[in-house]
């Protein structure tokens, strides 16, 4: 029998019942729970909880819906249902260097990542050969001061033409205006190649080096018009030392980066992120 995935994500003021009355909805239906994952933030008072379901055939997201609308305006929530049958589509961002969008690729290949890349954009040709070896529609916009606002307005047309959930910024080098990152708010994830909140910027390797730090890092966040200072979704570290040039942190931090974005994304795209002012909650597996 061909059961459903469902992921329901919610937020409310917190008080007591919250997740009976809405586990009890669920089970009426016969739903199975597969993993439940819930927050008290005790200084707001709010909390957050995520279901992930087996819904029997035959019930639909729909009549799930329906029958958690009276539960979450009692208790006057901000709720999510998804269907995981529903695989999200991405759009992939990148300048020159290809390594963290090479992974995500790979991810999606080996099936650690359900996610269908709709499109590849770049200011540079770089990546056409991987596009069309991938056999995906790549966009070579390059981008000036005089036609930045020309080349956004066709991210977002390509975005409301493909349907895409998501635009993953790969080690995309252009600064987002306020108008696209706050349009598409919440639908933008960024790898910065520093463990934020340090360098932030174009060069963060070469700013670290010169601090003589000893780890380096990257940093998974959404994108907001104030760069590198994001919701963070993901990040991760490793040691260096003093006997490792600027060149050697860029080679020790494509890895890094790698597999930071990738976690981010397949955190984001399994709704397990809830945005929480310019902060998240991140319910990992
Ligand atoms: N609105 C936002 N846009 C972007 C963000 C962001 O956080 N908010 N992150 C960047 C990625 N990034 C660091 O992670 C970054 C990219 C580019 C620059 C930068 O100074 N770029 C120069 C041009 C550089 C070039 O042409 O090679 C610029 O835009 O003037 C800093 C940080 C992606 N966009």
């Amino acid at each position: 029998m061909a059961e459903h995935h469902y992921v329901l994500t919610l937020s409310c003021a917190d008080k007591p019942g919250i997740v009976a009355a809405v586990t009890t909805e669920l089970a009426d239906f016969g739903a199975n729970i597969a993993e439940s994952d819930q927050f008290w933030d005790r200084a707001t008072n709010q909390f957050f909880l995520r279901i992930a379901m087996l819904a029997p055939e035959g019930v639909t997201l729909e009549s799930v819906q329906k029958a958690l609308d009276p539960v979450i305006a009692r208790f006057d929530m901000k709720a999510k249902l998804v269907d995981t049958a529903k695989r999200p589509k991405v759009i992939i961002m990148v300048s020159k260097f290809d390594h963290a969008m090479l992974h995500l690729l790979y991810q999606i290949r080996v099936g650690w990542l359900d996610a269908e890349v709709v499109a590849i954009v770049s200011n540079h040709p770089d990546s056409a050969r991987t596009a069309d070896h991938e056999g995906i529609p790549y966009h070579h916009w390059p981008v000036t001061k005089g036609n930045k606002a020309e080349q956004e307005d066709k991210v977002l047309k390509l975005v409301k033409e493909t349907g895409a959930d998501l635009v993953v910024l790969a080690r995309y080098m252009q600064v987002l205006s306020d108008n696209l990152s706050k349009r598409l708010f919440g639908k933008v994830i960024n790898i910065h190649h520093s463990f934020l909140p340090s360098f932030k910027g174009a060069k963060p390797y070469h700013q670290a080096h010169a601090r003589g730090v000893k780890m380096i890092g990257a940093t998974g966040h959404y994108v907001t018009p104030d760069l590198d200072e994001g919701p963070i979704i993901e990040q991760d570290a490793e040691r260096v030392s003093h006997a490792l040039s600027a060149d050697d942190f860029v080679a020790r931090g494509r890895d890094i980066e790698s597999r930071v974005l990738a976690r981010a994304v397949k955190y984001h795209l399994e709704n397990r992120v809830m945005i929480v002012g310019n902060k998240t909650i991140v319910f990992t597996p």
